[in-house]
């Protein structure tokens, strides 16, 4: 069984959210807000709690007030514009004034404190069936209402005492929310108690005011009105409720309860009549068609049914209301809407009270009561939104957006009977010169060339060799960055990396990196160790090497392949070749050729004759010419289709590289490219995402940086934190891995993705993008390209000068303590040109502004090699002789440096300012 949560349990007490959270924290019960889930003992102890408690301050309340003012005072005040008070307080007044005036001592109404739930439908159900201990209450209490009294009594649920003014106040009840336009939402919500009013109706009024539970509190004083003018005409009552059902339904409550009453009316003035006075003054009324329908709508619905209301009676009634309204100016009927609302997984405050025709301040006012403060702008979840519409007597329904874009990128699962073996993907990684270029022409021209017309291959992107009747894509970019930037769109296309290795040289950085990027990517490596024709080459060196970055290649006992190859020789092709084929196998590479295509764009132009130009893998599926297709914000038919080797194809099979004719527009490489089979949708979705992109473009969201890292964390966003770190040495690097290794907590784990020594480069922040991970720099900086691309990636460069400093940063990010109140702002580049010694002043550098400026109070760090050599201050800036207060780009000037002489010609000096960041509150 489903726990009762606080607010469903308030709800149901009838007291605000507040109340119900400090009780429960005063017995000793712990709960956190409104949505906490109470323990059934809890509630029954809290409901025993407040079996005596609600109810007698309740009756109190009802009774003086109503008691104490008559009717019309009630009535007055609701017409003042109370109208919607927070319903959690309302409840009293809700109770219908006219009643209590009658009967004074009656016990608590415990429907009342139902209220909020008499606006669901299932109160109806509640309802019916207690009709008899009421009876016996109404001849014993109500002199006045007589059987009218006994079915609200029953409709209220056995456990009230009987009211005798149970006509006052449904009608009142009723009215109100008839009385206010706004009303009719709720009505349509409350449509579906019908059933209480009905019985109501077979008593009278009572009905009413079960119903409206929620929106009572206008209705009451409507009654309250009501009893005073004694009996208007059933229609102007109507009409007064004009909308919905309830118009009618009043109306031949009203009546009934007038036949019932017979002797008692004099005794309540109040009772039924005043509904219809009420009504009159508002130029709203229901045309009786109108109301002849809804009341027939009840009647299907057997809410009527049960009503113990004589129908005769009540036709008769209607009867005489019809000839009344007939020579009434029929008022425009009001719609009462039954649907629940849509509310998707969130929505603003503003929307929702669009949807629920309530004004913002009133759902802000609402949410206020569940303890939340939101304004207009905020959004609110599902859940939220619902007990809020529920407030309203309003029901919602999940919107499930469809979102066609999501229709189009669904990947269905293929029948495995379908999946046929396709060519594997390869990208070339590793450091520069290491033969990455020489070893894919060398594979192309011993592989492709053969066969084909004049050996001529066009470059494409990429190509595919065969080899031992099996096919092998090669993607024709060679280097991780080009793989990492199309990872960073998204794209994932390699299926396996091959790392060139030369063997003269060894693992170098890049072939670090490449290595990284693969494991990154989760992508199986094949080493191939070039150049091995050469005698100084030692590919034993390379394995070894390799075993330091996780790779221990078979020989060595690993897993990991490795191909002695010579791509100027022509070594060892075949070999790697066939290893390719091996791991493909291995990693059963399928896909399904009878479905519509799907690819990656690999690169993409605008060619002079052709209009925009696409190479296009195809990945699954197959694409065939006339084919619609979108890719990224583009969409278009395929027009034409070249394959790699320059040849016009009419359809192209997995894992084949295509050049595609025929778009609206230039694709971005990376972008996925589906064929679609409706073209307005695939219109649709491109319109909708060239949009999107352009909301994009003005509003570039940053990526994870340490500063929001805690409101990552606590969202629930990032699970791993990749970090970055590049140093001076290899010895900080380490220290740095342990340190921030060991600040993995249960919440987030730290994971070093990538660490080097040396300056901070572009493809480390392409990494960065690509992993949505933190950059450090350990006494190195960022070079011009990594500056660059990490402005427009919006990619963070923490750059710091001491371990404990690197450490406790992270470590109060994670913590969301992080408060740095100074940023430094780097103003200028300056590069060494020439050194002069001065004997007083040391070392005189000659230099040449690069970038931005330098000023005479700038802090300075001397670079050489993208490590910091040094972090000072300036002694003297000169323009030729003069001192000079700023340098700006373009210029020379004279720098010496305090109490440091070591410049060096090539040196870069960089220029920075410590500004002072006002931290926002989180
Ligand atoms: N001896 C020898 N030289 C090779 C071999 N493979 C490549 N080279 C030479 O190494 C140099 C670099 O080769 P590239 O193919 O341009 O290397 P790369 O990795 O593509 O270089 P970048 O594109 O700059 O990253 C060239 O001069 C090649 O001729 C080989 O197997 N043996």
């Amino acid at each position: 069984m489903a726990k009762k949560r606080v607010h469903e349990l308030a709800k149901e007490l009838n007291i605000d959210n507040k109340e119900l959270i400090n009780k429960l924290t005063s017995m000793g019960i712990n709960v956190k807000s409104h949505m906490s889930a109470l323990e059934d003992n809890d509630v029954q102890k809290i409901m025993k709690e407040y079996g005596k408690k609600i109810n007698q301050p309740k009756v109190d309340k009802g009774d003086t007030t109503n008691i104490g003012k008559p009717n019309e005072q009630n009535r007055g005040q609701v017409m003042e514009g109370k109208k919607e008070k927070d319903q959690f307080f309302k409840p009293d007044n809700s109770k219908g004034p006219g009643l209590v005036d009658r009967v004074p001592n009656r016990p608590p109404d415990r429907r009342y404190e139902d209220k909020p739930k008499s606006s669901q439908r299932p109160h109806q159900e509640a309802r019916g069936p207690k009709p008899a201990p009421v009876h016996k209450e109404n001849a014993a209490a109500s002199n006045n209402v007589g059987t009218a009294q006994t079915s609200v009594q029953n409709n209220q649920g056995g456990a009230r005492p009987p009211r005798n003014n149970a006509h006052g106040r449904p009608y009142g009840d009723r009215q109100g929310g008839q009385g206010k336009p706004a009303n009719v939402n709720r009505q349509g919500a409350a449509q579906g108690r019908p059933g209480d009013r009905q019985s109501g109706q077979g008593q009278g009024k009572p009905p009413y005011g079960e119903r409206q539970g929620g929106q009572n509190r206008p209705g009451d004083r409507q009654g309250g009105q009501v009893g005073q003018q004694g009996k208007p005409a059933y229609g102007d009552r109507q009409s007064g409720q004009g909308r919905a059902p309830y118009g009618d339904r009043q109306g031949g409550q009203g009546r009934a309860a007038q036949g019932g009453r017979g002797g008692t009316r004099s005794t309540a003035p109040v009772i039924p009549k005043p509904p219809e006075q009420i009504a009159q003054p508002k130029p709203t009324k229901a045309p009786d068609k109108t109301k002849g329908d809804r009341r027939k709508n009840y009647e299907k619905d057997g809410k009527w049914a049960d009503g113990q209301i004589e129908k005769s009676k009540l036709n008769k009634h209607r009867q005489g209301k019809n000839k009344k309204k007939a020579e009434t100016p029929a008022p425009a009927p009001v719609i009462v809407d039954k649907r629940p609302i849509q509310v998707g997984e969130t929505i603003t405050v503003q929307e929702l009270a669009e949807k629920l025709k309530k004004t913002a301040a009133e759902v802000i006012k609402k949410l206020l009561g569940l303890g939340i403060l939101a304004t207009i702008n905020q959004e609110v979840d599902f859940d939220t939104a619902t007990l809020i519409a529920s407030e309203f007597g309003i029901e919602t329904e999940l919107k499930v957006a469809v979102d066609k874009e999501a229709m189009i990128m669904a990947e269905p699962e293929d029948d495995p009977a379908q999946m046929v073996i396709r060519p594997p993907v390869v990208t070339i990684m590793g450091h520069v010169d290491h033969g990455k270029t020489s070893l894919l022409d060398a594979i192309r021209e011993t592989n492709v060339t053969a066969g084909e017309a004049g050996g001529i291959t066009q470059h494409i992107g990429a190509y595919q060799v065969e080899h031992n009747g099996k096919k092998i894509t090669f993607v024709d970019t060679p280097g991780h960055a080009a793989f990492t930037a199309m990872r960073a769109r998204g794209a994932k296309i390699t299926d396996i990396a091959i790392l060139v290795v030369a063997a003269d040289d060894g693992v170098m950085p890049q072939t670090v990196e490449a290595i990284n990027h693969a494991k990154a990517a989760d992508v199986p490596i094949i080493v191939a160790i070039n150049k091995i024709d050469k005698p100084t080459a030692n590919p034993e060196k390379v394995k070894q090497e390799l075993t330091h970055h996780d790779l221990v290649v078979e020989d060595w006992g690993g897993d990991v392949i490795a191909v002695p190859v010579s791509a100027k020789a022509r070594i060892g092709l075949e070999n790697l070749l066939e290893m390719i084929l091996l791991v493909a196998e291995v990693h059963e590479l399928k896909a399904n050729p009878n479905r519509p295509a799907r690819g990656t764009v690999i690169e993409a132009e605008l060619d002079k004759g052709r209009g925009p130009v696409a190479t296009v893998l195809v990945q699954n599926g197959t694409l065939h010419v006339g084919d619609t297709i979108v890719a990224g914000h583009v969409m278009g038919r395929v027009r034409a289709m070249i394959d790699d080797k320059g040849r016009r194809v009419k359809k192209a099979l997995p894992s084949t590289p295509v050049e595609i004719l025929g778009l609206s527009d230039v694709p971005e490489a990376g972008d996925i490219m589906v064929a679609v089979e409706d073209e307005k949708l695939a219109r649709e979705v491109a319109e909708k995402r060239k949009q999107r992109k352009k909301e994009e473009a003005l509003k570039a969201s940053a990526k994870i940086s340490l500063d929001d890292l805690f409101k990552h964390i606590q969202e629930g966003q990032i699970k791993e934190l990749p970090i970055i770190v590049k140093a001076d040495v290899q010895g900080s690097i380490e220290a740095l891995a342990q340190a921030l290794e060991k600040l993995s907590t249960d919440e987030v784990k730290v994971n070093l993705i990538h660490s080097g020594v040396g300056a901070i480069n572009e493809t480390d922040i392409m990494l960065a993008s690509a992993s949505n991970a933190i950059v450090i720099g350990f006494n190195v900086r960022p070079d011009v390209n990594a500056r660059k691309l990490a402005e427009t990636e919006k990619i963070d460069i923490n750059l710091y000068r001491v371990i404990y400093e690197v450490i406790d940063d992270v470590k109060k990010a994670m913590s969301g303590l992080l408060d740095p109140e100074f940023k430094e702002v780097v103003i200028g580049h300056v590069e060494v040109r020439k050194t002069f010694k001065a004997s007083k002043i040391g070392t005189i550098a000659g230099c040449y502004v690069t970038e931005g400026k330098i000023t005479r109070d700038a802090g300075v760090r001397v670079i050489r090699d993208g490590i910091v050599i040094h972090e000072g201050k300036l002694d003297s800036l000169k323009r030729f002789k003069d001192d000079a207060k700023e340098v700006a780009q373009g210029y020379e000037c004279g720098i010496a440096l305090e109490r440091y002489n070591d410049i060096q010609e090539g040196d870069i000096i960089e220029a920075f300012i410590i500004e002072t960041v006002k931290r926002e509150l989180k």
